[in-house]
């Protein structure tokens, strides 16, 4: 007779109860609850101030919540957990005095699950030059370069903060093929835009925020087979002035 052995599902990527962050009387975040699992690209999606940043931030551990907890992959916030989200902040956060190969050389030292082979196709095909230094490069080359050393990473999570804002239009959606599309099936997306009309043929999820709550998490064809529309379109008329 066969042993009966119950199938133990793995935790989710990403669980995140009762987030909340306060910023003296500002409510950043309020009681956000989300269970991400693997494979999906998430749009996280709301108007200006609504908690897009604070969430990521918390969710790779450099800022902390006021109440609440997250897990990624199980475990809370800390070095485990630090290790397994590839981050790219809203803002440029590395030297501009270095060169792009040495930046990649540098995240290859300090990252064991970095590709640097990986780094290196994605930046030929992106046509950025890697003898430039940094501080001669354009915004939407900056962007270019910490997208492809985000993704380089083969992290299960990856949380990228508004990560095509400075790159031409034409460009956004090779980007998008090139970097977005390089991660792993097994791996999650969470990425905060604007740009909705360019991004949502990639996203599998969306998250809606305002005023720090969560409005709706829910896949993409919910809105585009259900209310027969587009992510954008619905958007706008959600977040209408
Ligand atoms: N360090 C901080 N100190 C005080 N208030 C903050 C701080 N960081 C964020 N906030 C406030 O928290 C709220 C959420 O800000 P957050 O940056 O997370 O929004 P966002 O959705 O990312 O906005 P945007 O789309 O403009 O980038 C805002 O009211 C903001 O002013």
């Amino acid at each position: 007779m066969e042993a009966f052995e119950p199938q133990v599902p793995p935790p989710p990527l990403l669980e995140c109860r009762d987030l909340t962050k306060h910023f003296g009387a500002t409510v950043a975040l309020d009681r956000f609850a989300a269970a991400i699992p693997a494979g999906r690209v998430v749009g996280l999606l709301g108007p200006n101030g609504s908690g897009k940043t604070t969430l990521l931030k918390m969710i790779a551990g450099v800022a902390h919540p006021t109440s609440g907890s997250l897990r990624v992959c199980g475990f809370e916030v800390g070095p485990e957990s630090k290790a397994l989200v590839s981050y790219l902040p809203e803002r440029p956060y590395f030297s501009r005095s270095m060169r792009v190969r040495e930046m990649i050389a540098y995240f290859a030292d300090f990252y064991a699950d970095f590709d640097a082979a990986l780094a290196h196709d994605m930046l030929a095909r992106l046509g950025v030059p890697e003898d430039a230094p940094c501080s001669a490069l354009s915004k939407g080359t900056v962007e270019k370069v910490q997208l492809t050393l985000v993704m380089a990473r083969r992290a299960p999570l990856y949380l990228l903060d508004e990560p095509i804002g400075g790159v031409d239009p034409a460009a956004r959606e090779f980007i998008l093929q090139t970097v977005i599309r390089a991660y792993r099936p097994q791996s999650s997306i969470i990425l905060s835009t604007h740009l909705v009309r360019d991004v949502e043929a990639f996203l599998d999820d969306f998250i809606l925020l305002r005023y720090g709550q969560m409005l709706l998490h829910a896949p993409v064809a919910y809105v585009t087979q259900e209310k027969g529309t587009t992510l954008d379109a619905f958007f706008r008329e959600e977040f209408r002035c």
